[in-house]
């Protein structure tokens, strides 16, 4: 479980972060949106241990972050892929066990590029992969480590809406075979709520919690999800309080 508690992160003149209080369960997946700059960046930081925070802390299963982290139990995944331009996609995969000391399970990381669809691209440099493929190669390599806790930020931001649907749909069909606890970050409305169990709503100046809402949608949610009109009420209710809390 992740506990954040009156979690406060403020730097110079700017409090990014104000007060906030979350609970977020083993195996849930969470999504985070908000305007630009209310701090979903620095929350999900604070919550990997990669931002101290000014006020309040951050547990994860009782530990801190940075016990956590040098447990091998977060995995993060950002907008930009960081993939080694020099390593094919399956190095870049084992990469991170390499270096944390443990003999690569080359089997295991080819299995997870097949399960994101990256069949035949075990071999290939980050430049011959498309934005899409990149990221799948990213979010293997969060999974071969075996961490628990996924942190993800804006991982879809650069690719055009078609293969962010299509990730979205595959990210969403992942986490139901690996339950993973997951903490995505995004500025999609549709992105958050088709993926979220919960969808957090950040409003800005300071960054702080607007409204949690629970994303009660069929499962398993597909591409026929998009149509539908619940999800687009859910959207719909989501972007209310958005604009509700912007000015
Ligand atoms: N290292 C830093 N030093 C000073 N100010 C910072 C730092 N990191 C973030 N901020 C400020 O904190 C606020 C929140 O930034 P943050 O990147 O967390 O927002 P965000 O919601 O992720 O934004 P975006 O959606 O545009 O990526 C902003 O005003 C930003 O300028």
């Amino acid at each position: 479980m992740i506990e954040l508690e009156d979690l406060t992160v403020a730097f110079d003149d700017v409090t990014a972060v104000a007060d906030v209080d979350l609970r977020i369960d083993r195996g849930e997946f969470v999504t985070v949106v908000g305007p630009s700059g209310c701090g979903k960046t620095t929350l999900l930081r604070a919550i990997g241990g990669l931002q101290t925070p000014t006020s309040g802390g951050v547990r994860i299963d009782e530990r801190s972050p940075s016990i956590a982290q040098d447990a091998g139990d977060i995995g993060f995944v950002f907008q930009q892929h960081t993939l080694l331009p020099w390593k094919s996609a399956l190095e870049n995969v084992t990469f991170l066990r390499e270096m944390a000391g443990e003999s690569p399970d080359r089997e295991d990381a080819r299995a997870l590029l097949d399960s994101m669809g990256l069949e035949g691209f075990e071999d290939a440099r980050p430049r011959a992969l498309s934005g899409g493929m990149k990221q799948r190669v990213a979010i293997a390599r969060a999974l071969h480590l075996g961490a628990d806790v996924l942190l993800m930020d804006e991982p879809f931001g650069e690719l055009d809406e078609l293969t962010r649907d299509e990730l979205g749909v595959e990210l969403r069909s992942l986490w139901r075979r690996e339950r993973k606890t997951v903490v995505f970050v995004t500025h999609s409305v549709p992105e958050a709520v088709f993926l979220g169990d919960r969808c957090v709503v950040m409003g800005d100046r300071p960054g702080r919690i607007e409204a949690v809402f629970d994303v009660e949608l069929p499962e398993p949610r597909d591409a026929a999800v998009f149509g539908s009109r619940p999800f687009q009420e859910r959207v719909a209710a989501v972007r209310r309080t958005l604009h509700e809390n912007h000015d």
